[in-house]
């Protein structure tokens, strides 16, 4: 049989078959690759269990990892949607690592600055997000409480995974855009039978026939250890026009003569606070 996973917890699963009926799974072997969003076939093993023999190939794989283990955030996304806020603070170096990830696969990114309704706290929050619309980012304001339906339109015809720290209004969001999804959350919950908090998997919801909405956990870390320095280079978009200028080939921008990175870095063309992570991305953990 084939499906889409729709939950992932764990080792465990959630499938649902083309025909809409859902299976809790585990995947064979014990090595667990599959990831919420996967196309998946499987082979249905009891009434209310199955096992997932195959993960059919990914447009996309959204992930974060440390030294020593990956976690899959999702497959076969077409858009990451951030959710900053007005308050909480939020961290400018949470958001450009997801967004790192997110070029690193070629996926789309919205950032979304939330609680705009507190109209005290937006002018810190909009110099923060002014960073990445300077960059080209999408950036869309909106109020989870009052309109948060204004993120609608953009979810339109996609896949899109939702990331976000804890406290910016990531659940408010998705409960206003999908009533069902408390309901929805408990149940996968039952059937995957974690019996804890139900936000640590992440979940796939339809919006409608081609339009779907992932809920990961909170992030509070993002590591990025699976990308070697050319990729993260690559990924730092602003740093595009000056790379291949240094003089020697392997710069890694720190302190090497005639480094093309570094005046720009001076000068305010590459924003300072980008430049930081960058360089905790890479190992560098002298000040600038
Ligand atoms: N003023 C205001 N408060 C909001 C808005 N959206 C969410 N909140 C509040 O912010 C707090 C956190 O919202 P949640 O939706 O639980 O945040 P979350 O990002 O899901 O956080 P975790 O569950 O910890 O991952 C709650 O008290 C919400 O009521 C908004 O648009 N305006
Ligand atoms: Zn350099």
């Amino acid at each position: 049989m084939r499906g889409r996973v729709i939950a992932a917890h764990g080792r465990q699963y959630i499938v649902e078959a083309e025909d809409g009926q859902r299976l809790p799974c585990f995947p064979r072997g014990k090595k667990s690759e599959v990831a919420c969003g996967d196309d998946v076939e499987i082979t249905q093993s009891s009434a209310d269990q199955g096992v997932i023999d195959t993960i059919l190939p990914r447009r996309s794989l959204l992930y974060r990892s440390n030294e020593i283990r990956q976690k899959l955030i999702a497959a076969n996304v077409d858009q990451l949607v951030v959710v900053v806020a007005s308050e909480p603070a939020f961290s400018d170096d949470l958001v450009t690592r997801a967004l790192i990830a997110a070029e690193s696969e070629d996926i789309e990114v919205l950032i979304v600055l939330n609680k705009c309704d507190l109209t005290e706290q937006m002018s810190t929050a909009r110099r923060q997000t002014a960073i990445f619309a300077a960059l080209g980012y999408r950036i869309l304001e909106l109020s989870a409480l009052r309109h948060a339906e204004d993120l609608r339109p953009h979810l339109q015809g996609k896949t899109s995974v939702l990331v976000g720290q804890s406290g910016m209004g990531k659940s408010t969001l998705v409960n206003a855009l999908i009533p069902e999804a408390r309901a929805a959350t408990r149940e996968i919950s039952q059937a995957l039978d974690s019996g804890k908090h139900t936000t640590t998997h992440a979940t796939l919801y339809h919006l409608d026939a081609d339009s779907h909405l992932i809920d990961s956990p909170g992030l509070q870390e993002f590591g990025l250890g699976h990308l070697d320095r050319n990729e993260i280079e690559y990924a730092f978009r602003e740093f595009r026009p000056f790379l291949g200028n240094c003089r020697f080939r392997d710069c890694r921008h720190d302190r090497e003569p005639d480094c093309a990175l570094r005046p720009a870095v001076d000068s305010g063309k590459i924003e300072k606070s980008r430049f930081a992570t960058y360089r905790r991305l890479v190992g560098l953990n002298t000040p600038i």
